[in-house]
């Protein structure tokens, strides 16, 4: 009889991975099977070189703020689109290769081919039967194409062929306009593309805040046309596409399809756990232990459809890992909320969103950039910053941004809002002289105006100047 694995892992992912470096702590006796290309979504495919393209897009679009800055001659500034796609794909390869190496050394224990489970304990891969005590899931997500479209050939473009492309069409239109739709269609824009955006969600880029929301569709409006709302049709015209959305038809060269991403589930056998499986075909998983029901399958990353973010699904191998050496899962608590979406400016989200809170119990801090000291030194002086703060005891809940260095600011205000920090906790911290972060402050005493007053013994009852050169 072949060898009883005390772990299979299936998917070599990030969450994958993470499970992986856990798992090798405590066991030889494990296997990974990955299907497809190696090197994880997040390298390949997904945050970096998202990240590269966007970088290579405002590098570019910096040029429209330099007559402004005194600096001449942006006119005469071109983008070559093809070396962009380039140095995407470089960059691209050095992070897949930092990826891959761990499992490149796995030999025998890292298998390509795509699995099936059997039973529990019990899956197939190659033609091969496998056994393992623990199995854990880690099959990530693909981007959903509506089947019929599938038919327009490489008139669509998906985030999975994107970075592929060896040059870029005049006119693209960019359907969905979640987090991926959001960054894609505003780079693709800022290098050149006539991009029209269409979202069938009258919000964007996952904002819950509607005043955030319209400044931040105010904000991208100036850039690039934008359809809410509305579901998009596609038609084949030519050698190009129609974009049909209400009674507006418009031409394009290339859609980029980013209508959100379905767990891989499909055929992975899930049906032949005994268990009962919900309408999108998902097992029940404890949130704290990702255990599925009470077998010894954990799922992670993606897979298991809860929050789909690089960090959560590196934490998601991580308790999978933990919870498949030991003989008891143990259940976690979860990091803070951190979402960030790499618009300019960013759009994030920390701890609880405008949509979790109970409004009746909630104060909520503003402030808004246009006329921020030193956002205006830099040509970045607009968006808005929302803060949320519990009435009773002014600690803080969450916050909804589309601001300048939205992502620093996220960060902050995740960690005040993971200490329980309340407002003047917040407002006794230092603010350097001129920052970004001053514009914060200011949110932060719009939500103390709003609470009972502090002792004047106490700094963090200063105020403002009101003068735009000190605040
Ligand atoms: C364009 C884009 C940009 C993004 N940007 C960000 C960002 O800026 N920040 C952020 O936090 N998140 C971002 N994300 C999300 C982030 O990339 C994902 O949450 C993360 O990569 C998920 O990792 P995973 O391990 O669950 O899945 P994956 O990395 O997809 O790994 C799953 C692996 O399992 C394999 N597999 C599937 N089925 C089987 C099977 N049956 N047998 C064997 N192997 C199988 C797959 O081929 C794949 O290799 C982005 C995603 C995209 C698409
Ligand atoms: N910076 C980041 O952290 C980052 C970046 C990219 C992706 N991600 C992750 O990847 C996940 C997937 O992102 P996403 O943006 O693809 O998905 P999403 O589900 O967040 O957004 C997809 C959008 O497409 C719209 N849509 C669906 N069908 C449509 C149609 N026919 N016409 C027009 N619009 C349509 C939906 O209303 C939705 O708003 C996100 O949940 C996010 O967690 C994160």
């Amino acid at each position: 009889m072949s060898e009883i694995l005390d772990v299979a892992i299936i998917g070599a992912g990030s969450a994958g991975l993470a499970a992986l470096r856990e798992v090798r702590k405590r066991t030889q006796r494990f296997v990974i099977i990955n299907d497809g290309p190696w090197g994880t979504v997040c390298a390949r495919v997904g945050c970096m070189p998202s990240k590269t393209l966007i970088e290579a897009a405002n590098a570019f679009y910096r040029r429209n703020t330099f007559a402004e800055f005194g600096i001449q001659g942006a006119d005469a500034l071109v983008c070559d689109i093809p070396s962009v796609l380039r140095r995407v794909r470089r960059l691209r390869d050095s992070f897949v290769a930092s990826t891959v190496k761990t499992t490149q050394e796995l030999d025998k224990r890292a298998i390509s081919g795509r699995a099936r489970l059997l039973a529990p304990g019990r899956l197939e891969v190659n033609g091969r039967e496998l056994h393992a005590h623990n199995i854990i899931i880690a099959t990530g997500s693909s981007p959903v194409v509506p089947k019929p479209w599938s038919a327009l050939g490489e008139r669509l473009l998906t985030t999975d062929t994107l970075f592929e492309q060896t040059a870029l069409p005049a006119r693209m239109a960019v359907l969905g306009l979640g987090p991926v739709g959001i960054e894609m269609a505003q780079a693709l824009s800022r290098l050149g593309i006539e991009v029209t955006g269409l979202g069938s969600n009258p919000a964007i880029a996952g904002l819950t805040d509607p005043q955030v929301t319209e400044v931040a569709i105010e904000l991208l409006g100036y850039e690039f046309p934008l359809h809410l709302g509305k579901k998009a049709e596609l038609t084949a015209d030519g050698d190009g596409l129609e974009v049909c959305v209400g009674t507006e038809v418009i031409a394009v060269d290339r859609v980029l399809a980013a209508l959100g991403r379905r767990p891989n589930i499909s055929n992975l056998g899930l049906e032949t756990l005994g268990v009962s499986l919900d309408e999108h075909g998902m097992p029940p998983i404890n949130p704290d232990t990702l255990q599925v029901a009470s077998l010894r399958i954990f799922m992670a990353g993606d897979a298991n459809d809860q929050v789909p973010l690089l960090h959560e699904a590196a934490d998601d191998g991580y308790i999978a890992g933990f919870n498949a050496t030991r003989s008891v899962p143990v259940c976690f608590k979860r990091r803070t909320p951190l979402a960030i979406v790499f618009a300019d400016p960013n759009i994030a989200m920390a701890g609880n969103r405008y949509q979790d809170l109970d409004h009746a119990k909630t104060l909520i801090g503003e402030a808004r950039f246009d006329r921020q000291g030193r956002a205006r030194t830099g040509q970045c002086n607009k968006g808005i910053l929302r803060i949320y703060a519990d009435m009773e005891s002014g600690r803080l809940l969450g916050a909804e941004m589309c601001v300048p260095a939205g992502e620093h600011m996220a960060h902050l205000l995740a960690l005040a809002i993971d200490r329980s920090l309340t407002v003047q906790d917040l407002l006794r911290m230092p603010f350097y002289h001129p920052v970004l972060e001053e514009g914060l402050r200011t949110a932060l005493r719009t939500l103390a105006a709003q609470l009972p007053a502090g002792h004047e013994s106490d700094l963090a009852v200063c105020g403002e100047f009101n003068m735009e050169a000190l605040d």
